[in-house]
């Protein structure tokens, strides 16, 4: 999450302007219109808080994506009211974000009145960093917690070849006097985009994040997308992690597993056709008001203990300085964006 190389030209955009540019290309590039717009200020939210995995470093593959007819940008998601505290859609072959927007009034009305309501999304596409899907119920004072699979790319723990997705798990709380307790991260050791990344600038990976076609440890990050794999976090930790992910995201809620589907037949492909879980807790039916000033006073003791960073401040400081200064893109990449928007 470096901040761009000073050698390279960049150029500053307001993140409104971003969000307008990344609608312009997703419909340009056959999403509708309530498509783009949510892609785009998703994908426009992840470049604001400096999480560049996952912000325009991504367009290329959305573009290759709606090419290649893997994906329909055009899908309407269908949302069932299954139970009183289960809701499912099915994303239509469509992105997953579309669908947790279709489904989402109906989820936090079920959460309020029963307490925890939970939402399964299943024939979606979820290309995205997954914490703009949490962090705006902990802004409305809900905690939620949602995992997603993607593609099999990670070896399980004790296993010969890969079989798991990168597999995220993403948390948010609200917290009193402060902004809500977010943090979101992959059941591997690093994340393919992060991977991706290393490789485009030639760089080398820490040890323990992968290995080659052989199955042998390596750094180097085109040996792993070139026939290698990666490795869980955290050995059979992160592996069980990632092996409850499959369950709750693909096998919960009628989605594929990681493993389960193919881009063979569509040359350009890269979004995983997988599935998506969010559980959403109302903590004023069990904590009562109190849960805000709890998870604050955690908090505070955590600074008391040392700590000097939480998860999310790194985003929440790279926030505040795109929204302040905007935000800075290479200039190349701009005008990338420009040509595909067709500006
Ligand atoms: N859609 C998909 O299928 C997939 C998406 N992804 C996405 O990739 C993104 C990157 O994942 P990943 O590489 O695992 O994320 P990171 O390892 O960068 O960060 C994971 C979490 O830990 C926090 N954190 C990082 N370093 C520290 C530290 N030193 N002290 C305290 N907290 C820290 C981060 O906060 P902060 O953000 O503030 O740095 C973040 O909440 C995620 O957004 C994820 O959703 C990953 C896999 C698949
Ligand atoms: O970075 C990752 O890992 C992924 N991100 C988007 C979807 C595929 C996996």
């Amino acid at each position: 999450m470096s901040a761009q190389s000073p050698e390279i030209a960049t150029a500053l955009i307001s993140f409104t302007e971003l969000v307008g540019l990344l609608q312009r290309i997703f419909v340009r590039h056959g999403t509708s219109p309530e498509v783009a717009a949510i892609l785009a200020h998703n994908c426009a939210s992840a470049e604001r808080d400096g999480a560049h995995s996952h912000g325009v470093f991504r367009i290329p593959g959305y573009l290759s994506t709606l090419a290649s007819g893997w994906v329909n940008g055009t899908a309407v998601p269908t949302v069932s009211d299954v139970a009183s505290g289960f809701v499912r859609v099915d994303a239509g072959n469509g992105f997953a974000q579309p669908a947790l927007a279709a489904a989402r009034a109906l989820l936090v009305s079920k959460a309020r009145s029963a307490g925890i309501a939970l939402l399964a999304i299943h024939n979606s596409h979820h290309f995205a960093a997954l914490w703009p899907d949490v962090e705006p119920f902990a802004e409305e004072g809900l905690v939620a917690l949602s995992v997603v699979n993607s593609m099999t790319c990670v070896v399980p723990h004790g296993a010969d070849r890969p079989l798991f997705g990168t597999n995220p798990i993403a948390f948010a709380a609200p917290q009193a006097d402060g902004a809500p307790i977010v943090f979101d991260l992959a059941t591997s050791a690093i994340a393919h985009g992060d991977v991706q990344i290393a490789a485009r600038k030639g760089e080398r990976l820490p040890p323990g994040m992968g290995v080659d076609s052989l199955g042998q440890p390596t750094q180097d990050p085109k040996a792993i997308l070139e026939g290698g794999a990666l490795l869980p976090f955290g050995g059979h930790k992160g592996s069980a992690l990632s092996m409850m992910v499959e369950l709750l995201a693909a096998a919960l809620t009628g989605g594929n597993f990681s493993f389960e589907f193919s881009w063979a037949d569509h040359p350009g492909a890269r979004t995983p056709w997988t599935g998506q879980l969010l559980i959403v807790i109302d903590p004023s039916k069990t904590a009562g008001q109190n849960f805000a000033e709890r998870s604050h006073e955690l908090v505070r003791q955590m600074h008391a203990a040392g700590l000097r960073r939480l998860p999310g401040d790194r985003r929440h400081r790279a926030r505040a300085k795109s929204l302040e200064t905007g935000i800075e893109l290479p200039v190349q990449e701009l005008n990338q964006l420009q040509e595909w928007a067709g500006d």
